[in-house]
């Protein structure tokens, strides 16, 4: 095969690898890089030391289940919902075929860069060529439209649909701006580099051309040293009664669908989205008192009222009745989040920022975790005067894909 037809899969790690060997410096210009491996012997050979590989830093894209769900949060997201724009079955298992195809290359920290026609534009669009993997994961998942839209069956997959699939029905308070409700496919890309994250969301972009297209997307961050609980832009920890990501019999329980769900779905999860608008102004100007009051728990510690610590078990009866742990955690109920902050800019309705929570949660049955939760907190919740839901949609992520297949197969191949 000429150099010029080849579909280079290189990581990475190993473009700077190979810089490295062959004296070549940092930036190993594209027409540089079949050079640089000549000059090796060529990947194979027995001299060069940069075999592909995976990064140290990567997540495979295979497994069990989809990662992005247990996996450690990362510090940016990108979540992007996507409309088919076709009605043709094959056309959509040629896409996600494209799509597994990428993100196992793209997890591994590849680049899948076909240069050599000047006149045609790269394969990749190129800005993560020299970054690492950044425990990069991409987490699909599909909506109710995408098993049955207008009442049309369109893939002749509506009799596949899972049992808990459903829109988020109307919230009480809620004030729900399109495009930021539902789609038909979503993807949930994580990382812990901005730009490794983007250029995941962008290429699958690029590749969807004609056959979908983007209804809504959002980015988001976290931050937070090791080991430690991130903090809201509210100031608060986020995250402190979450299961342990090591705790797989909680996650068991909570997390992963099985019996009574098609085989597709069976260790695979119910992914809530609700983009929630947080009024920064509003709460900066409130008391410590009443920002407490809000969560029911310490702003400096996070410990729940009435305890010293953190993680202390929640007391109920010491916690304000209207707090934010008291309706939720007071449902009975047990979902694990996975929420990001976002910042949009300047709100121009109103002249303050825009900015609040990417709330993403996982659950094995919505209907009886989420929804009840979120209905209460929509009703009771001291938190609702600080915020407002604007987005929503629920998507059922399939279990992990194996190697060699697809996102979807056995949901579109009979
Ligand atoms: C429907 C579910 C939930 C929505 C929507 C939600 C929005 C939301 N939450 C915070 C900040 C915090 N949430 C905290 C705890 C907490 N929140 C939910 C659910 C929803 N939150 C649950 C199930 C829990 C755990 C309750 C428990 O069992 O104790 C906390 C406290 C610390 C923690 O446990 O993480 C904070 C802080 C914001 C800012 C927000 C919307 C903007
Ligand atoms: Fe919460």
């Amino acid at each position: 095969m000429k150099e010029s037809e080849e579909s280079k899969k290189y990581s990475r790690r190993d473009m700077l690898k190979m810089s490295l060997l062959t004296g070549a410096g940092v930036a190993v210009s594209a027409s540089g890089i079949g050079g640089a491996v000549a000059a090796m012997g060529g990947l194979g050979s027995k001299k060069a030391t940069a075999e592909p590989h995976e990064d140290d830093d990567a997540i495979s894209f295979y497994g069990k289940h989809q990662a992005g769900i247990i996996t450690p949060q990362q510090t940016y997201l990108y979540v992007a919902s996507f409309t088919l724009l076709t009605d043709d079955k094959k056309a959509v298992i040629s896409l996600f075929k494209k799509w597994t195809e990428m993100a196992a290359a793209m997890s591994a920290g590849s680049v899948n860069e076909t240069y050599g026609n000047d006149w045609l534009p790269p394969s990749d669009t190129g800005e993560a060529v020299d970054l690492s993997a950044a425990r990069l994961t991409m987490t699909f998942g599909f909506g109710p439209t995408f098993f049955e839209k207008n009442g049309k069956d369109r893939f002749g997959i509506a009799s596949k649909k899972p049992k808990h699939l459903q829109d988020i029905p109307p919230m009480p308070r809620d004030d729900l701006q399109e495009p930021f409700v539902g789609g038909d496919v979503c993807i949930q890309v994580c990382a812990d580099d901005q730009q490794v994250a983007f250029h995941a969301i962008r290429n699958f972009i690029k590749s969807s051309v004609g056959k979908a297209e983007l209804k809504w997307m959002q980015s988001g961050f976290i931050s937070g040293k090791d080991g430690m609980t991130p903090r809201n832009l509210f100031g608060f920890k986020d995250g402190t009664a979450n299961a342990a990501s090591t705790n797989t019999r909680a996650h068991d329980q909570i997390i992963w669908a099985n019996q009574g769900e098609p085989d597709w779905m069976q260790g695979g999860s119910y992914m809530a989205c609700r983009k929630i608008k947080m009024f920064l102004e509003v709460w900066d100007r409130s008391s410590l008192k009443d920002q407490e009051d809000t969560f029911g728990r310490k702003k400096d510690s996070g410990a729940p009222y009435g305890k010293a610590k953190e993680h202390d078990k929640v007391n109920l009866s010491q916690l304000p009745k209207t707090s934010h742990t008291a309706i939720a955690k007071g449902s009975g109920q047990q979902i694990y989040r996975r929420a990001y902050s976002y910042t949009d800019g300047v709100d121009t309705k109103t002249g303050y920022v825009d900015a609040g929570l990417m709330f993403i949660a996982y659950q094995k049955n919505p209907t009886q975790q989420f929804l009840p939760m979120l209905l209460m907190l929509s009703k009771q919740d001291k938190l609702n005067e600080y915020t407002k839901h604007i987005g929503s949609a629920m998507f059922a992520c399939p279990k992990g894909i194996k190697k060699g297949s697809y996102i979807g197969k056995e949901l579109l191949e009979a």
